[in-house]
């Protein structure tokens, strides 16, 4: 049970420990059980920025591959100019050796280092420790697996075969230990296991699926694998990582990217924005163009202009040249972002790609230009895997996986990641994996205990006084600072706009992010809430799952989700890596059907449960039938094949079935309701 004190001790407490902390370090022990620039202010993709100028001296010759994820120079149309068939010369030179990448050619190119440790003098291990990070809140966290022959955990990164150049990574990262679930799902993916694996938010998913698949590419560079030869544009990965939101893909590439840092390995992403058309025919065009050298788009025509900018998103011929042609015209400001993250895409695609990251709506668009492949995917990981494939997501998804020239469950292997797993989806999900593991550490669904969650009781009409109160006594203790951030959630983007406007006349420095906001707004918004600027974010659900968001102090519902598993993934913006932090709920009559699920998901995490709260709870009309934690919070029995109704008499169900189909057949997934419905008749549940 925590130690109670009042909300604003607590967050100053989280503040102090984020101060103390600094970056995601640890040190404790883990668990044992468990020349065409254009023209116009250049918008320039975060994964773009602060690049080493192309004057930088080359990487020396024995220290890896001279290459990767480096796009130095851009925004200048000519530095773009890598020819087009020089792509890996040397692939699969396999000059042998861990670390030894002989693989590359494009020497020209520098990896620029994202650890900023360019002069290679490594501390010792135990210096580089941070302290302000207590691993040890993992120690007993349950670790449960199923399925057949379940490689055995490991309980350092020294006892796996990960190569040389990954561990070095591992090092710089100051990543001391491996968490309990990449202790567990590391050497399952490494046995090259199928795997669904559920951990709490902030436990380390992101590494426990990119180490696996940069060891393994690294391991098929040196046995000289073969990729068919290009088509003029075409590329073929051989990993994809597919994410739900545009941040969330971002951020794995930056992770994936210092992991495979001198590995050879090139880690690119795709996220692009909406579709430009749509823009396009919604929003009057303000047009520009004076210039002499520049298309006069006045003078051509609303028509024309539609008509060019559609050919360059939908038209599969539309070349790269002619996308830089019309980039370097003058064109509305957002056009300009939106051309310039597509010519950004097929450029980096263009120049090599072991490991895409992609939002799966702009990978539907480059599989249908046929600028990427993905016949020879050996590695498919889902991360926030129960939401790639709820109702919104699950037709892309079945698109890129089964309609496409993916191969197949069984050769491929397939990982999804989640913090929550409701059955349904388990279900759905079985569909893309072939015999797999199921690994679920702690409770599926569950919050850590690492945050403070408290509920109160504000009447619709009062929450932003509310909300006020608790910033001014914030405010007051010191916690609101860069290194104390508080994250509000609301239910609406118009309602994310106003509170925002609210904050900022009422004296709280605070910006918004939703899925109105253009592009380089989210990224901007995102940049002032890091940095500290704006020490209060203002966001709906597309900020609520997967981002790693050093010093959020604090995290409030000022609208309660539907769901309950959008609350666990919402409040694990904070209490991450083994930090604090504190959670504050506005409840109200309108959320009455979550009353069940929050008071049992606090209990489980050792929370504070208010009476009026477990009152709301125990009301029959509320919360039965989509409560899919009815049973309490007894560990065990989540993997959805251990439910009765999905066993096939006498056999072995783990391990029957082999490629798609299967477990998802029988049991109805849609007819009961779909996600959330709760379980259909006759169906033990598998969340007790
Ligand atoms: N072995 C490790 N040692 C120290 N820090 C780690 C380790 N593994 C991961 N981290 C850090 O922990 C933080 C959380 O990791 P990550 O974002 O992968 O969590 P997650 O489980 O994917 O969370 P979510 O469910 O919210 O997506 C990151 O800052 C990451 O750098």
């Amino acid at each position: 049970m925590n130690t109670r004190s009042s909300w604003a001790d607590l967050a100053a407490n989280s503040a102090a420990e984020s101060t103390n902390a600094g970056s995601s370090v640890n040190n404790g022990s883990v668990g044992t059980t468990s020349g065409n620039a254009p023209t116009r202010p250049t918008y320039v993709p975060p994964h773009l920025r602060n690049r080493a100028a192309s004057s930088d001296p080359p990487v020396a010759a024995n220290s890896g591959p001279a290459s990767s994820n480096d796009r130095s120079g851009y925004g200048g149309g000519s530095r773009w100019g890598a020819p087009r068939n020089d792509y890996r010369g040397g692939y699969g030179g396999g000059r042998g050796g861990w670390g030894n990448r002989g693989g590359w050619d494009r020497g020209r190119e520098r990896e620029v280092n994202p650890f900023g440790d360019d002069d290679e003098t490594e501390e010792p291990l135990s210096e580089q420790e941070n302290t302000g990070i207590n691993f040890d809140a993992y120690e007993d966290i349950p670790v449960e697996t199923s399925g057949d022959n379940v490689p055995p955990p490991v309980n350092t990164f020294a006892d796996i075969d990960l190569g040389d150049a990954l561990n070095q990574n591992i090092r710089r990262c100051k990543y001391v230990k491996p968490t309990p679930v990449q202790r567990h799902a590391i050497p399952i993916s490494l046995a090259g296991r199928d795997l669904m694996a559920c951990a709490q938010t902030g436990s380390g998913k992101t590494a426990a699926f990119c180490f696996p698949i940069i060891s393994g590419i690294m391991k098929m560079q040196d046995q000289s694998a073969q990729r068919p030869p290009r088509g003029a544009r075409t590329v073929y990965p051989l990993a994809l990582i597919l994410s739900p939101t545009r941040e969330l893909s971002m951020q794995i590439h930056e992770e994936a990217k210092k992991f495979s840092y001198q590995t050879g390995v090139k880690v690119v992403v795709a996220y692009g924005g909406a579709p430009i058309h749509q823009q396009l025919y919604q929003k009057p065009l303000v047009l520009h163009g004076s210039s002499s050298s520049e298309i006069k788009w006045s003078q051509l025509g609303w028509i024309t202009v539609c008509h060019v900018v559609r050919e360059v998103f939908n038209g599969p011929n539309a070349s790269i040249e002619t996308i830089e042609v019309l980039l370097s015209t003058k064109l509305p400001f957002a056009i300009h972002v939106q051309i310039t993250l597509l010519l950004t895409d097929l450029r980096e695609l263009e120049r090599g790609v072991d490991i895409l990251v992609a939002t799966p709506g702009r990978l539907v668009d480059l599989l249908e230009r046929a600028r990427v492949s993905l016949q020879m995917i050996k590695y498919l990981a889902l991360d926030e895997a129960d939401r790639m494939l709820d109702m919104g997501f699950e037709p892309q998804i079945r698109k890129i996986v089964e309609q496409m020239d993916m191969p197949r469950p069984g050769l491929r292997q397939t990982m999804l990641f989640s913090a929550t797993f409701p059955k349904e989806i388990q279900r759905l999900a079985s569909d893309f994996l072939a015999t797999y593991i199921f690994l679920a550490v702690g409770r599926v669904g569950s919050s850590t205990d690492l945050i403070v969650q408290r509920v109160e009781f504000v009447y619709e009409p009062d929450k932003r006084s509310h909300l006020m109160d608790l910033l001014y006594a914030q405010r007051e203790n010191g916690v609101q600072s860069k290194q104390a951030l508080t994250l509000v959630f609301v239910e609406t983007k118009k309602g994310a706009d106003s509170l925002e406007n609210w904050l900022c006349i009422n004296g709280f420095p605070a910006t918004s992010i939703h899925g109105d906001r253009s592009q380089q707004e989210r990224e901007q918004a995102l940049r002032s809430f890091k940095t500290g600027n704006t020490p209060i974010l203002v966001a709906t659900d597309v900020a609520a799952r997967g981002l790693d968001i050093p010093h959020v102090a604090h995290v409030v519902n000022f609208d309660l989700p539907n769901d309950i598993d959008d609350y666990v993934h919402r409040i694990g913006r904070t209490g991450r890596a083994g930090k604090s932090g504190l959670a504050t709920a506005f409840f109200n009559e309108g959320n009455a059907s979550l009353a069940r699920p929050l008071s049992e998901l606090m209990q489980e995490a050792n929370q504070e449960v208010p009476d009026w709260l477990s009152r709301y709870a125990s009301r029959p009309s509320y919360g039965g039938g989509k409560n899919r934690r009815s049973g309490g919070g007894r560990f065990g029995g989540r993997d959805f094949r251990r439910d009765s109704s999905f066993s096939r008499g006498n056999s072995d169900y783990y391990g029957g079935g082999g490629s798609s189909g299967g477990y998802g057949s029988s049991g109805g997934y849609g007819s009961t309701g779909g996600y959330g419905g709760g379980h259909g008749p006759g169906v033990t549940s598998a969340w007790d």
